[in-house]
């Protein structure tokens, strides 16, 4: 369980980016993050691992708490946090598999790392993640010979090597394709819900939340304007959290999207588009 008490940060520049958020993430759930640009989604997945120091406020994840640790401590509890980036951050030149061992860096000691000679059970349990998020082939390529999805599922079997408590997702989908998007939700939700996994997902596709996760977090300026089930997000929700003019619009760039979309399938179907 993770809670949030009053959590704040403002930044040096005096920007208000959270004020007092307070909720809490059960076993098992995976919540998307949604909100205008700026609203705060960034800094409140990055409050939660202290990759920003909030301002005040408490973070606890299964009873322990995060917020006040030294950096010795913090760097042995923020492996209970897995990370997953919008632009992947996996080291190029390396292999898939070193990346995904690289998960493994915050347990082993120095030697092991700088050596780069990991226990049997840490390869095991790499080889059996690249299974799961489909990239047993491709164990042996460089990072920078794969397409942005399946760079993604390294990112997704990085951070499980870790076994975490908690998955951050931090926009996974927006430098990919709509349909590689819904692919990589789809292995997202499944491999948490197959584990138990609660993660935080923040994603600006305000459909692709809709349709995968269980609970949704509107957040706008800061403050937690929203919090429901995806069925409970209706149209003078969104307004309210996105602003009249930004909802229509990003309503429209949807419908355009899928319109797009479904025209490239007729065509390919042979079909009139
Ligand atoms: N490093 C920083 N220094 C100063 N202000 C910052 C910093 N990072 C973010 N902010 C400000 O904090 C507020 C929240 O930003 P944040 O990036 O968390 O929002 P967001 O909802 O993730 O936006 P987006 O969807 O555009 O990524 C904004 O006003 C932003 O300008």
């Amino acid at each position: 369980m993770l809670e949030l008490h009053d959590l704040t940060k403002t930044y040096r520049t005096g920007d208000r980016a959270l004020s007092a958020v307070s909720l809490s993430v059960p076993r098992g759930q995976l919540v998307g993050l949604i909100g205008p640009s700026g609203a705060g989604k960034s800094t409140l997945i990055r409050c939660i691992n202290r990759l920003v120091e909030p301002t005040s406020g408490r973070v606890l994840l299964g009873g322990r708490e995060l917020t006040g640790l030294g950096a010795r401590e913090l760097r042995a509890q923020r492996r209970r946090i897995g990370m997953i980036f919008q632009e992947y951050a996996l080291v190029e030149r390396l292999s898939v598999m070193e990346n995904v061992l690289s998960g493994r860096l915050g347990y082993v000691g120095f030697w092991t790392s700088f050596t780069r000679r990991f226990p049997p059970e840490d390869i095991r349990r790499a080889y059996r993640l690249l299974d799961r998020v489909g990239l047993m082939d491709h164990a042996d390529k460089r990072a920078d010979a794969l397409s942005g999805g399946q760079r993604q599922r390294v990112g997704i079997a990085r951070a499980l090597a870790q076994e975490p408590e908690l998955l951050l997702v931090d926009e996974p989908t927006a430098s990919l394709d709509p349909r590689t998007s819904r692919q990589i939700m789809r292995l997202l939700v499944e491999i948490c819900t197959e584990v138990g996994l609660p993660a935080i997902v923040n994603i600006h596709d305000v459909p692709l939340a809709q349709q995968f996760m269980q609970r949704i977090i509107g957040l706008r300026a800061g403050r937690v304007v929203f919090d429901g089930t995806p069925a409970q997000l209706t149209e003078s929700v969104l307004t309210e959290i996105y602003g009249a003019e930004d909802w229509t619009a990003m309503r429209k760039g949807h419908e355009e999207e899928e319109g797009a979309e479904a025209d490239a399938l007729r065509r390919l179907a042979g079909l009139p588009a």
